[in-house]
Parts: structure tokens; C-alpha cells; sequence
């Protein structure tokens, strides 16, 4: 018989990870990136996944590792086309993510025109926090998320900055992709983003309802 499965340790269920980007247009700017009419949408797989306590690796073929801290969302219930009046329906809960990526790999991936895969898909690009049970965040469209490196705040913003909620998102990726349960959403960035280097150490929280440590190694 299988073991049953508890979503309040879904980085091990093997699930997508699917990643809104430019969702704050004040990290699209500051990338000077125009502010998106449509939802930004790119994958990670289950195997960038870490937790606290393993940390985050440096790939080998980047010089320029940068922090972005964003809010997760726990898919609970599955669904495909889902209403933007339901959606909240279709959510366990949440996890504070970071979206680790190579910026130096993801610009020359632009410039070429190829996918980020590279740049946002490595082993440990996705940093999770324990989950946070829905009951936990009531208004999760207006949350404080902030990140520190080496004790020096770097991003400070609300999650009601942006441009797409989370009903949209849901229902926007459910158009496209199968939403499963155990899937994760990172819904995008605030500004503050900026390089991190081997031996730092990473501090992020949504308020004070949840934080994580993590370090940084190199490969
Ligand atoms: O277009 C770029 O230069 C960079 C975009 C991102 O990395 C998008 C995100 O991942 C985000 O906004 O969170
Ligand atoms: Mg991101």
C-alpha cells in the first residue's frame, strides 16, 4: 500500500514548479524590462528544491547568483480552466520560495534568445520554507515579504504590488497547464534583487509569520 502523502512537506511530492515573472513592475523596471500586459510564465523542476539546514549552490558556469524572494502558493485541489472566482478554492496554503537565478546566464540567454532554463532551473534554485497553512495568510494579496543578506535588508515589498493577483494567476496557468495538487506557484518578485556570493548568508520571511536562513556554497 502507498504511504499516504502530506502536502505540508510538498517539495517531496515531485510536482511542477511554475514561476510568474515580472510581476512587480517595480523589478521589471529595475531590470529595465517593460511592465508585462500578460502573465510571465517559466518552469523549475522538483529537483531545485531545498530546504533550511542544505544550501544553496552556486553553478559552476555563473559569476552572478541573485536573490528573489517571492510568495509561494500550494496547489491542494487540481484543476484545468479554473474560474477566477473559485481559484482561491483550489489552495492549501503557502511557503515563502526563493527564485535563485543566474543573471549573467539569463542575460546571455536574452541576448541569444534562448530559454532560461539555465538561469532559473539549477539544482537549489528554489529555496522553500516550511508550509504555511491558507488559515495562516487570510489576505495573501497583501502580505509583507522581505529578504536580508548578511543581516542587510535587500528586498522589502508587499505582495500587494502585483500586477497579476493570485486568482489570475491560478486561473491564467490553469488555461494552459494542468494545475495538480502539490504544485507550487512563485508569483514574482518585488525589486531589491542583487548578487549573492559563497559563505552568505540568506534571511527571508513573509511578516512574521514565517523566515528561513539559508547559505550560500559553491559547487
Ligand atoms: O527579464 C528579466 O531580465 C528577468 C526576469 C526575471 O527574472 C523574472 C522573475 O523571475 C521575477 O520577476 O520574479
Ligand atoms: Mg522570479
Amino acid at each position: 500500500m502507498a504511504a499516504s502523502r502530506s502536502l505540508t512537506r510538498f517539495w517531496e511530492w515531485g510536482r511542477k514548479i511554475i514561476c510568474v515573472g515580472r510581476n512587480y513592475a517595480d523589478h521589471a523596471k529595475e531590470l529595465k524590462n517593460a511592465v508585462p500586459t500578460e502573465p510571465v510564465l517559466f518552469l523549475k523542476p522538483p529537483s531545485a528544491y531545498v530546504k533550511e539546514g542544505s544550501p544553496i549552490l552556486v553553478p559552476a558556469y555563473s559569476s552572478n547568483l541573485h536573490h528573489e524572494v517571492e510568495l509561494g502558493v500550494v496547489i491542494g485541489k487540481g484543476g484545468t480552466a479554473i474560474p477566477r472566482q473559485s481559484a482561491m478554492d483550489h489552495v492549501a496554503g503557502y511557503a515563502l520560495c526563493l527564485d535563485m537565478t543566474a543573471r549573467d546566464t539569463q542575460d546571455e540567454c536574452k541576448s541569444k534568445g534562448l530559454p532560461w532554463t539555465l538561469a532559473k532551473a539549477f539544482d537549489t534554485s528554489c529555496p522553500v520554507s516550511e508550509f504555511v497553512p491558507k488559515e495562516k495568510i487570510p489576505d495573501p494579496g497583501n502580505v509583507r515579504i522581505w529578504l536580508k543578506v548578511n543581516d542587510q535588508l535587500r528586498q522589502d515589498g508587499s505582495t500587494s504590488q502585483m500586477i497579476f493577483s493570485i486568482p489570475y494567476l491560478i486561473s491564467y496557468i490553469s488555461e494552459i497547464i494542468t494545475l495538480e495538487e502539490g504544485d507550487l506557484i512563485l508569483t514574482g518578485t518585488p525589486k531589491g534583487v542583487s548578487s549573492v556570493q559563497e559563505h552568505d548568508e540568506l534571511q527571508a520571511g513573509i511578516e512574521d509569520i514565517v523566515s528561513m536562513t539559508f547559505r550560500v556554497d559553491r559547487h
